[in-house]
């Protein structure tokens, strides 16, 4: 950043002046570097609200400028924000952070007292894919936390009081007087620690993404009795979600020494539509050995302005949201209001999904406890199979739009001889067909058992029945029944007027009967360190963030990253040949699904590319891909 462009800055920024007290002015300011040493296209665009109305603005005003000048550094975005009159919205200096190719490139820009931030973002070519959003209003205020370091390496942070509340006080963790916490050392985490995305590195590539370490910090932004915490589950149910309350409420309790942690009972809508329950570390002690939520959940029933309002009447400053995909969208939304409305309320989510596909995490709670329970489903049919003569074993698994239950169900097992996903179209007649398969492995070994995600040939189910698409109160998709339908394709086919053949067929569906397990004990143990992590992050004053494990190493995360997209099983990945070769099941890949999967692949390397043909992160968020 140079004196050309701080005048540049400083122009633009006189734009804004005269609205600065009485409305909420937003100033965008866009540089981008065309190509290196040459030519910059500069555009500025200045919006103008009223603080009241979220009315389109009523000032606006955009203007483009192309000059030529030496700049070395390669490409960057300045976005300049400006909050309006509420004065702890303003913050002293801009400061503004660059990517590491310009050697000289961190600078705090002294310009005016009213700018809350300047942030560099990459330039067209790799500036990242729009991130979805819940509030229209929240555009304003929640683009990513981009921080650059050497190297190509990039910080995804979270938001953080400081950012929009100034001058709130500290106080020391009270950690470090805990008589179990006290002797550990370095316990703190260091304040800079981050942890990459992808651990897989080549010699000459850029660093890439990385997220704020999760743990404790040496300052603490609540003091124990000012806390106020309250507990959420949403969505479908998954083993493990008691004890991530019980974790929650003994955490707060054990470690920071809060007393007031209640539970909003039934979802989302019980902010609004229900009384809350107290929790003690006592009235949470054993309610890990039980499954469910004793809190209970819901689908449906998000109302931003009325949870918002009841966490406001109520006095809730901690929000700890467990729940998946949905309930983490559901979350952000809440944490854009709250930070609209200027308040101190950390908004935590702790993700939650039996199927395993949030992205950026490891893994999901319940997971592992969904796969071993499936154990015994996949045992039974087997056992039923080898039987009788020509037995055929058919079990469903949950798996909504990601197979990685049935995968993993199928691996472990080893008494699979067909697993079929969502992520892996199939097809029954003909060569190569699921019939054809069956009728080879009926005659090689007289039994054999089929395990099928229930989001699997949803298209081929819908074909031949003419469904309606129908939704759930949050919006998914209501899926047809896969196993029933299928293992009914599979009985017309033998009895068939060609074939008349005899098979003796068991359809097994034990969905909800694992869903509805209690965690097991490597479940509970991830469940505690998540209601850590989750508990360290509120407490240090970050909010808008979804803890969870990245590469073995918990992490917070901006909620956009989970939200964006879901994880799936690859099917051009090393894990689903893995599980082709231990089933030797017809692949049902065509030369054009491979073609299409690499397409997939190009588009999110696209993404991260850089000048020199390197990638910044990822390729994909394969979770089956971790060997
Ligand atoms: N885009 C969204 N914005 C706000 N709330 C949402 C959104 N999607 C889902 N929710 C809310 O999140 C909760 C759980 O969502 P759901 O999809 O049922 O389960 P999960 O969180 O397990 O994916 C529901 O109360 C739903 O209303
Ligand atoms: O019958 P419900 O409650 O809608 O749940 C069924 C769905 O819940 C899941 O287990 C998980 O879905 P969520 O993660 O969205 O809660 C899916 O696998 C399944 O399709
Ligand atoms: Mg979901």
């Amino acid at each position: 950043m140079d004196d050309y462009m701080m005048g540049v800055i400083s122009r633009a920024l006189k734009i804004t002046r005269s609205f600065e007290r009485k409305f909420y002015s937003l100033l965008f300011f866009n540089v981008s570097l065309l190509s290196p040493y040459t030519t910059y296209r500069i555009s500025t665009d200045v919006k103008v609200r009223s603080l009241k109305s979220k009315a389109a603005p009523f000032y606006s005003k955009s203007r483009e400028e192309t000059f030529s000048k030496a700049f070395p550094s390669s490409l960057f975005r300045v976005q300049v924000v400006l909050l309006g009159s509420k004065p702890r919205q303003t913050s002293p200096a801009i400061r503004a952070e660059s990517k590491p190719s310009s050697p000289t490139s961190n600078h705090n820009l002294d310009l005016r007292s009213s700018l809350a931030s300047v942030k560099i973002l990459p330039g067209n070519k790799g500036e990242p894919k729009p991130r979805s959003r819940g509030l229209a209003s929240a555009d304003l205020i929640c683009e990513p936390k981009l921080v650059y370091g050497e190297a190509g390496y990039v910080l995804e942070d979270v938001p953080h009081f400081a950012d929009f509340i100034p001058s709130l006080p500290t106080y020391p963790n009270p950690l470090q007087d805990n008589q179990a916490y006290s002797v550990v050392k370095q316990y703190f985490v260091n304040k800079d620690d981050t942890v990459a995305h992808k651990i897989v590195v080549h010699k000459n590539n850029p660093r890439g993404t990385h997220f704020r370490r999760a743990g404790p910090r040496q300052k603490v932004y609540f003091q124990s009795n000012e806390v106020h915490a309250c507990i959420v589950t949403c969505g479908g149910l998954c083993p493990g979600l008691n004890t991530v309350i019980r974790e929650l409420v003994c955490g707060l309790s054990d470690m920071y020494g809060v007393t007031k942690i209640v539970g909003i009972e039934g979802g989302y809508k019980g902010f609004y539509a229900r009384n809350t329950i107290p929790f003690t570390p006592k009235s949470v002690n054993d309610i890990h050995k039980r499954g469910g939520t004793i809190l209970g959940t819901s689908r449906g029933g998000h109302d931003t302005s009325k949870i918002v309002d009841s966490i406001l009447d109520r006095g809730i400053n901690q929000v700890y949201i467990i729940g998946g995909d949905g309930t983490q969208k559901g979350a952000s939304v809440i944490f854009e209001e709250i930070r609209r409305r200027g308040l101190k309320v950390s908004v935590v989510g702790i993700p939650k999904t039996i199927d395993n596909d949030i992205a950026v995490i490891d893994k999901s709670f319940g997971f592992d406890t969904a796969v071993e329970e499936a154990q015994r489903a996949i045992n039974a049919a087997h056992v039923e199979a080898e039987s009788v003569e020509n037995g055929i074993g058919v079990v469903k698994l949950m798996g909504r739009y990601s197979g990685f239950i049935a995968m993993y169900a199928t691996l472990a097992s080893r008494d699979v001889d067909c697993c079929l996903i969502p992520e892996s179209p199939f097809h029954l007649e003909g060569n190569g067909g699921l019939f054809s398969f069956i009728e080879k492995r009926l005659k090689e070994n007289g039994h054999m058992v089929i395990v099928v995600a229930e989001g699997a040939g949803q298209e081929l189910i819908a074909e031949s029945m003419r469904c309606m698409d129908q939704k759930d109160a949050s919006g998914n998709k209501l899926l047809l029944d896969i196993g029933l339908w299928l293992s009914q394709k599979i009985k017309d086919y033998f009895s068939g007027k060609r074939k008349n053949a005899t098979i003796n067929l068991k359809y097994i569906d034990p969905t909800y009967m694992i869903r509805a397990v209690p965690s097991n004990a490597s479940d509970n143990v991830y469940c505690t360190l998540l209601a850590h992590s989750a508990i360290h992050g509120a407490m240090a004053g970050y909010t808008g963030f979804t803890v969870g494990p990245v590469n073995g190493r918990h992490a917070y995360i901006p909620f956009y990253r989970v939200t964006e997209k879901q994880n799936k099983v690859v099917i051009t990945d090393r894990m689903w040949a893995r599980l082709l070769s231990s089933t030797n099941q017809p692949s049902f890949l065509h030369q054009r699904d491979i073609e299409d999967s690499g397409e997939d692949d190009k588009a999110s390397l696209e993404y991260f590319e850089t000048d020199n043909g390197h990638f910044v992160g990822e390729v994909c968020d394969d979770v089956s891909s971790t060997l």
